[in-house]
Parts: structure tokens; sequence; C-alpha cells
């Protein structure tokens, strides 16, 4: 790990203002050399922190962001546990991103799935394939209309990191880690309920220009020495290794409590 990328705070506020500097920076370089903004945006504790700050800027060209989110729970989008949901309330509700730039899942898929659930392993499996083809398609519309492509190169995702260490919905030992090829994958058996999900892969996130982490408060300390300080870790968020893009993390002091290495403040 590059200690130069990792950017301690002492307090979310000045997280969240950093933050916020790093995506409008990376917004500005992206439009102005491929016409958009292209970010993966994930939930729990990352969508408050990301907008607190942001969502008051100004300036911003709102109009060429494409918002994809890089896992999500496979409830419907008002659903409590919907990661979109959450996004809309901290974010998308205070910014004028267009409403299909923001690709979501298609919640209209989500009741065969339930029923499938009924009927055992097969049907599941076509049922969930569907919602993963569909949401791939979305982002076959955004990064495979000139050339076709390997993989998406998103010029920005946002990830946590759970206490257990996943991120996206890439969980410790799961099948899913070993995935080569596919964009989007689906879990059934996530150990945090709600337990079918869908998630970015870890090539997608790998490809991306830019990677960055967020992690806060005393209950990410162990993890967070593990992911960043042994290199033979397994974890799923020690595994993200951008293939060419930039790594940072952003952390607030209690997260990085337990780090040895050098720390930096400021990202630009
Ligand atoms: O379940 C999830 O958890 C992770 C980590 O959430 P946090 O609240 O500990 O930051 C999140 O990144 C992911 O998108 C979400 O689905």
């Amino acid at each position: 790990m590059n200690a130069s990328n990792i950017h301690t705070f002492s307090n979310t506020r000045e997280l969240s203002v950093d933050l916020a500097d790093l995506t409008v920076k990376l917004s500005e370089e992206s439009i102005k050399s491929r016409d958009r903004f292209t970010v993966g945006i994930s939930g729990g504790s990352l969508p408050k922190l990301l907008a607190s700050d942001l969502k008051n800027r100004e300036d911003i060209e709102w109009d060429k962001w494409h918002v994809f989110f890089c896992d999500e729970r496979l409830v419907p989008l008002d659903h409590e546990d919907s990661n979109y949901s959450l996004c809309k309330k901290e974010f998308f509700d205070h910014v004028p991103i267009p409403g299909d730039q923001i690709y979501t899942i298609d919640p209209s898929l989500l009741p065969q799935l339930e029923t499938a659930v009924e009927k055992g392993t097969e049907a599941i499996e076509e049922a969930s394939l569907e919602i993963v083809e569909d949401y791939e398609q979305k982002l076959i519309s955004v990064f495979a209309t000139v050339n076709a492509v390997k993989f998406p190169v998103f010029d920005l995702l946002l990830l946590g990191v759970g206490p257990d260490g996943h991120t996206c919905s890439l969980f410790p030992d799961h099948p899913l880690l070993d995935l080569t090829i596919g964009w989007v994958a689906y879990i059934g058996d996530s150990p945090k309920p709600p337990p079918r999900r869908i998630t970015f892969t870890l090539p997608v996130v790998n490809h991306a220009h830019n990677i960055a982490f967020v992690a806060t408060g005393e209950g990410k300390q162990d993890v967070l020495k593990e992911i960043i300080e042994n290199p033979e870790s397994r974890l799923p968020a020690a595994l993200v290794h951008p293939v060419t893009g930039k790594l940072y993390w952003f952390l607030d002091d209690a997260a990085a409590f337990k780090l040895t290495s050098l720390k930096v403040t400021s990202v630009i």
C-alpha cells in the first residue's frame, strides 16, 4: 500500500470536504477528456459522507454524471434497505443529476425472484440472471456503445468496507471473489442482510481509473489494519488492486487508529 494514498481526518466533516474536493476534481478532469463522469456509489455509511459537502458545491456539471451502484440489495427501490433509496435521500434529491443517468436495478424483475425462491435453485438462477443481465445491459449502454470493451472503466468508484472486510457485496471467503469474467454477479447468501443482492465483480472494480475507499469509526480499526498492512490478506477489500488506476483511502482518526503506515491529510 502506498501510504501517501491514505488520508486521515480528525472528524467526518473534514473527511467529507476532502472527498468532495477529489470528486469535483475527477469530475472536471473526466468531463474535459471524455465529456462525461462515470461514477459507482456504494451504500452503507458512504452516501451521507459523500453528499454532506458535495451536494452544496457549485459549478459541477451534474448533467454529465452517469451513476451506477457498486452493489444493490434486491429489494424495491423505495425499501429502507435499498442502496438507491439511501443515495436518493442523501444525495440525488439535492443535486440535478438527470434521473435517466442514475442506473438502478429493474424493480419489475423482483417479484419473479421472490416466486423463484419458493421454487428452488434452478428458478432462482434464472430469475437472478435476468436481474444481472439487465444491470449489465445498463453498463453496456454507457461503456460499450462505440467499441466493445472487456470491462467498464469507471472514472471513480466509491467503496465502503464492512467490519468483516467486505466491499461492494463481495464477502470474505465467498466464491464470487474468484470470478475473473462477468461484470455483475448475484449473491443469494449475503451474511449481512438482506441476503439477496447484486454486486460489481472484482475485475470491474479493479479496472476503474480511480477507487476511493471511505471508512469511519472505531469498529473498522482492526479490519483496516489487516487490509492495509497485511499484504497477504485475502479479505475482499484487500483484493482491490487497480490495474492501472489510483487507489485512495479516506479514514477518520478513529478508523485509522491502529495503522502504523504514514498518513497524509490532504488529497489535492
Ligand atoms: O452492505 C453494505 O455494506 C458496505 C459497508 O457499509 P458501511 O455502512 O460499513 O460503510 C457498503 O459499502 C455496501 O454498499 C453495502 O451494500
